[in-house]
């Protein structure tokens, strides 16, 4: 039995992400909440022959506790996407307050679900959702994401297209580390090398690509938004491997953006090879009944890519602190 909860379901993101997980056999309860038109998304899907019950919550009466009640897992992609021109920090005041007393729902209502946070700036929502679980005395380092999969499939997608054949998009497998703005691609550790004598200038290009693959849909869309259908198969990719993982099946690593405490042992011996003091970085972690079982190393990486954690790293701090900031200037 596998409740999954999304908030903000009814958006962009939200509809196909909960149309994607109504596929999900495991999934036996979907409750899908948002401020607006959810009961019509949940009877829409309600009629897909698939095992989930899906129900839509609104707000009023009691709806995000009804929602959350016994939720397994929570998917978060309420909030504002960024305009065109703007950075990805583009409407970080209102996510954050959304994401803030969402996250003050799940922690009185479902404090023992996995949260997998999609609303931006995820740098700094990770974090607000781990201190609103502090003040409530409930927090669990291995149980709060930041989904940073869309880098992933990116990065998988991109390669695939320099290796000329998109088949390959499924099976190619490249870490990407730092946060989600702060994006660095290991490129150096694609299970599919890249072309021999594939040049400094085509790498930079690639590596701009995955970083600022978010710009190109924002500018694609004209003013319509952000990616959402892309980051729906990201963000129900992650979701179904916590789902695996929680079933018993082991060796599943995904990078996400984690709090580095959620594994003492791996997040100290990130920190020191990362040169830094920071509290939350995405990296590869291996998955597991509890969540997080350990956090990888970033291992053997080019001077290039060294050169792109370090330029990431202040900026991942400032993201952080904006968001921890944030939660202990509210009241709560
Ligand atoms: N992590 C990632 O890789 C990515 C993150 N995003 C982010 O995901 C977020 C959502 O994007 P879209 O779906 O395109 O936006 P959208 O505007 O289409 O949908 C957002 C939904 O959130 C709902 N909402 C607003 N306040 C709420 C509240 N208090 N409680 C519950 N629901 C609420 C809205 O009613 C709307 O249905 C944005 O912050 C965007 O930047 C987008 C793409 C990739
Ligand atoms: O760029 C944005 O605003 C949305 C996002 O996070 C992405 O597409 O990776």
């Amino acid at each position: 039995m596998v409740k999954a909860v999304v908030l903000g379901a009814a958006g962009g993101i939200g509809q196909p992400l909960s149309l994607l997980l109504k596929t999900n056999p495991l999934v036996t309860e979907l409750s899908l909440y948002d401020i607006v038109n959810t009961p019509g998304v949940a009877a829409d899907l309600s009629h897909i022959s698939t095992p989930a019950k899906v129900v839509g919550y609104l707000p009023p009466d009691d709806g995000l506790k009804k929602a959350l009640t016994g939720a397994d897992i929570v998917v978060i992609p309420a909030g504002v996407p960024r305009k065109p021109g703007k950075s990805i920090l583009n409407a970080q005041v209102i996510n954050a307050g959304i994401v803030r007393d969402l996250a003050t729902g799940i922690a009185t209502a479902a404090p023992k679900a996995f949260v997998l946070v999609i609303s931006n700036p995820v740098n700094s929502t990770v974090p607000i959702v781990a201190e609103v679980f502090k003040k409530h005395g409930v927090f669990d380092p291995k149980k709060i994401f930041g989904v940073t999969t869309l880098d992933v499939v990116r990065a998988s997608t991109f390669v695939s297209e320099i290796l000329g054949d998109l088949s390959l998009a499924p099976k190619v497998v490249v870490p990407v580390v730092g946060g989600h703005s702060g994006i660095v691609p290991l490129l150096s550790q694609s299970s599919h090398p890249l072309p021999s004598g594939f040049a400094q200038e085509s790498l930079d290009k690639l590596t701009n690509r995955i970083q600022f693959g978010g710009d190109e849909v924002v500018k694609a869309k004209d003013g319509a938004g952000s990616a959402t259908l892309s980051m729906a198969y990201a963000g129900v990719e992650f979701a179904n491997k916590i789902i695996r993982a929680v079933k018993g099946e082991k060796g599943i690593i995904a990078p996400t953006f984690v709090n580095l405490a959620a594994d003492k042992e791996g997040g100290e011996a990130l920190k020191k090879e990362l040169g830094t003091d920071l509290d939350y970085f995405s990296a590869p972690v291996e998955l597991g009944p509890e969540g997080v079982v350990s956090i990888k190393a970033l291992g053997k990486i080019t001077d290039f890519e060294a050169g792109l954690v370090k330029a990431a790293i202040p900026e991942l701090q400032t993201n952080i602190e904006k968001g921890v900031t944030f939660v202990g200037a509210s009241k709560l």
